[in-house]
């Protein structure tokens, strides 16, 4: 394992400004390319400006670069990214930063050089020393609550005294106030904003109204 490459300082702080914008990032799956921009104007106006694009579909790559010139304000990430051809896609559709649910050597190190921000994905205290060592201190922790939740997050605060996570996988309106609370805790992602009755029935004014119901109640 090579740790000579290290993370820039700055990353951090540019990962903070990405993830304390908001309590919730919405973790988006685009099947149907013609819902990108409506979907995500509706998340973006009612309040939740930093969105995850998941790059599960054929069509997400597009999708993203599609957002990018419809929504030049929000945060707007690539998820799933689990290649090193993926992160150099996200760059290309110009991304602001990049979301893996689970981190390789390689895509760590390529996050120390790449313009684009990487938030890593971790499931377990090893998992984020690797990437600590190579000076990432903010970690997408999924699936969150699978992997213990609440309870895994309060034992990570004693040894990972610098790290804040953004716990993803599971996280609901009932459980996402308890996560929020932590003090190691930067904001959460769920998908629960964008009910897949409500895509397919295009109610983007139904969404924007969730959205907003959201900020209400976790947005503090
Ligand atoms: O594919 C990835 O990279 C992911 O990160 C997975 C998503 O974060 C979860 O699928 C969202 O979880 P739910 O809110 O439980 O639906």
């Amino acid at each position: 394992m090579t740790t000579d490459r290290q993370l820039p300082a700055t990353r951090t702080s540019e990962i903070d400004s990405i993830c304390y914008r908001v309590p919730l990032i919405p973790v988006l799956t685009i099947h149907n390319l013609e819902d990108a921009v409506p979907l995500c104007r509706a998340l973006y106006e009612g309040g939740l400006t930093t969105l995850e694009v998941t790059l599960r579909t054929d069509c997400a790559l597009q999708a993203l670069h599609r957002l990018r010139d419809a929504l030049p304000e929000a945060s707007i990430g690539a998820g799933t990214v689990i290649t090193l051809g993926q992160y150099r896609q996200a760059e290309e559709a110009g991304v602001d930063f990049v979301v893996t649910p689970g981190t390789t050597e390689q895509l760590y190190e390529y996050g120390t050089r790449s313009p684009v921000p990487l938030l890593p994905g971790i499931a377990t205290m090893t998992e984020a020393l690797t990437g600590w060592q190579y000076g990432y201190r903010r970690f997408k922790f999924f699936p969150a609550e699978a992997c213990g939740g609440v309870a895994a997050l309060k034992a990570f605060a004693g040894p990972l005294r610098d790290a804040q996570f953004c716990p993803t996988g599971g996280i609901t309106p009932d459980n996402a106030a308890n996560y929020l609370k932590l003090r190691n805790v930067m904001c959460v992602g769920g998908s629960w904003v964008m009910p897949a009755e409500l895509i397919e029935r295009a109610d983007w004014g139904a969404i924007r109204a969730l959205a907003e119901e959201t900020m209400r109640d976790i947005g503090g």
